[in-house]
């Protein structure tokens, strides 16, 4: 026992020069923070209990606390401090959606894929004023019943899955899956170049002979559209299908597409919106809510719950709406930027295809189907299209080839198994951040693997200089954080630590 008390005693010390300084900061930054608070020392010093032989040892400006008594003032107070600020500030409402942020533990409707944290939270100020529940929100339509007749994404390793879901009535059933596309078919296949598609413009051309090229179309579906030819026949191909289509439902001239309208006009179509599994629908309405909020976000699903397909759902109803993009030319969606590891370009091609057809969608990489000066391609994708025009490369050439894509404006900039730029001084990290682009997205199943500085490095890309420098973090957040994980951290670094935590999130 003897031997221990220096070490307490240190540990005392320690604490208080800590509260000192953080007692400073926490006067210098309380105008600009909403959330900073003073510790009232006098209340802790009540109780604190002095200790003669530190006092001698530190000088009379240093204040020595009981370790046990400086844990409860300090968090009872941070607590209150966040109490007081949630309730008794009208004029400063950020500052109580700050505190709520802190003290609120995460909700299961969140959680579980029905809600986006912003929907919760808007739900939450409507039932404080009004408990009436009449009034219409989005995710009210995933209990509708949806069409049965919608075709079902290739089945891939994941579909046993789905299927076992939809069969338990889980809440990842999709409403509209039935029998596979055949995708899966087409990979072997080579596009026969002699075989001429005859001009479709005519609605006395047999069903049966569209249909015939219809399904020739599914000859090149899994090329890129890098080549113009090769995109002309896709687009004729899939004219032609819709042609037959049309024909049997009667809506060529009118070009009506179905669609299901989210909040502030976006429409996405009926014909996605009804494949989507419900934790996906609300996946597309939180990248809704990140664009109109001009920020970035990491969509970080477990791998195979479908990112890419809510990510390409997004896109497509943005191309639909063609609502005004803020700050630029284009209209709806703008030219969009996709880096991906290099064996899941030709995946995202696949599904694009599927789900969102018409756009344009182009492999920026020696595999791809464009023959020519590299600028010409990247010149081409970088201008907007009614349709949309997605340019997909990997992370290796997007380091390469930097210069050529910086040189342009991207409407999106998504990067598929973003944790590849969690190291922030490697030089792909630092050349998607240079990217010109309003909005950035990174999907990863993984986003943290060793270290909070990860964290640091994918939200740093998402959402430029919100966590500081570095330098910053690691004092602020990762030091903390870190040492509150650790089996001899002290009750109040794990608090501390619980509370960086809760105001990363
Ligand atoms: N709503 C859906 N209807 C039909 N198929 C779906 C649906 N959502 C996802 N899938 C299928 O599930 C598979 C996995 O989807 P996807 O590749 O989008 O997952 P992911 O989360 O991006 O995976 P990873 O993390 O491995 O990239 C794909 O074959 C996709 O077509």
């Amino acid at each position: 026992m003897a031997a221990q008390e220096p070490n307490q005693q240190t540990a005392e010390i320690t604490a208080s020069v800590k509260t000192e300084e953080n007692e400073a900061e926490a006067s210098t930054s309380s105008e600009s923070n909403p959330a900073s608070f003073a510790i009232d020392r006098s209340a802790i010093a009540q109780d604190r209990a002095l200790l003669d032989e530190e006092l001698a040892l530190l000088g009379e400006h240093v204040a020595v606390y009981s370790q046990e008594t400086l844990e409860h003032g300090f968090l009872s107070q941070v607590d209150q401090a966040l109490e007081q600020q949630s309730h008794s500030q009208p004029q400063s409402q950020k500052a109580s959606k700050f505190a709520q942020l802190v003290t609120a533990k995460t909700d299961d409707r969140v959680r579980f894929g029905e809600l986006t944290p912003f929907e919760l939270s808007a739900k939450q100020e409507t039932s404080a004023n009004d408990d009436d529940a009449g009034h219409h929100d989005d995710h009210q339509d995933e209990r509708e019943p949806k069409p049965s007749s919608v075709p079902r994404a290739p089945k891939g390793d994941d579909d046993d899955e789905f299927e076992k879901a939809a069969a338990s009535g889980s809440e990842y059933a999709p409403s509209g899956a039935s029998s596979d596309s055949g995708l899966d078919e087409e990979a072997d296949i080579d596009f026969n170049e002699e075989e001429e598609l005859k001009p479709s413009s005519s609605k006395k051309q047999s069903i049966k002979s569209v249909k015939k090229r219809a399904q020739s179309s599914k000859s090149y579906q899994l090329k890129d559209d890098g080549d113009d030819k090769t995109f002309e026949k896709r687009m004729k191909a899939l004219n032609d299908e819709a042609l037959e289509k049309q024909i049997e439902r009667d809506t060529y001239s009118t070009g009506h597409v179905d669609a299901h309208e989210l909040s502030a006009g976006l429409r996405i179509p009926l014909s996605i919106w009804s494949r989507l599994y419900k934790y996906q629908k609300t996946g597309v309405r939180w990248l809704w809510e990140l664009d109109q909020q001009s920020v970035g976000g990491v969509m970080g699903d477990e791998m195979g719950l479908g990112k890419t397909i809510q990510v390409i759902s997004f896109l497509a109803s943005l191309a639909l709406s063609q609502l005004p993009v803020h700050g630029f030319s284009w209209k709806g969606l703008g030219p969009t930027l996709i880096i991906c590891p290099a064996t899941m370009m030709y995946q995202w091609v696949k599904e694009c295809h599927q789900w969102f057809p018409k756009c344009r969608v182009a492999v920026f990489h020696q595999t791809g189907s464009f023959r020519g000066q590299k600028q010409r391609l990247i010149s081409k994708m970088a201008t907007a299209r009614k349709d949309g025009s997605i340019l997909i490369t990997s992370y290796s050439t997007m380091t390469k080839e930097r210069k050529l894509l910086l040189n342009h404006e991207w409407h999106y900039v998504i990067l598929d198994e973003g944790h590849m730029i969690r190291n922030p001084n490697a030089q792909i990290t630092m050349a998607v951040k240079e990217v010109r682009t309003p909005h950035r997205v990174i999907m990863s199943g993984s986003p943290l693997q060793n270290s909070l500085k990860e964290l640091w490095s994918l939200i740093d890309f998402i959402y430029p200089g919100r966590l500081g420098s570095l330098q910053t973090f690691t004092e602020q957040f990762s030091i903390p954080i870190t040492q509150g994980g650790y089996a001899n951290a002290t009750p109040v670094q794990v608090r501390t630590a619980y509370k960086c935590a809760c105001v990363l999130r």
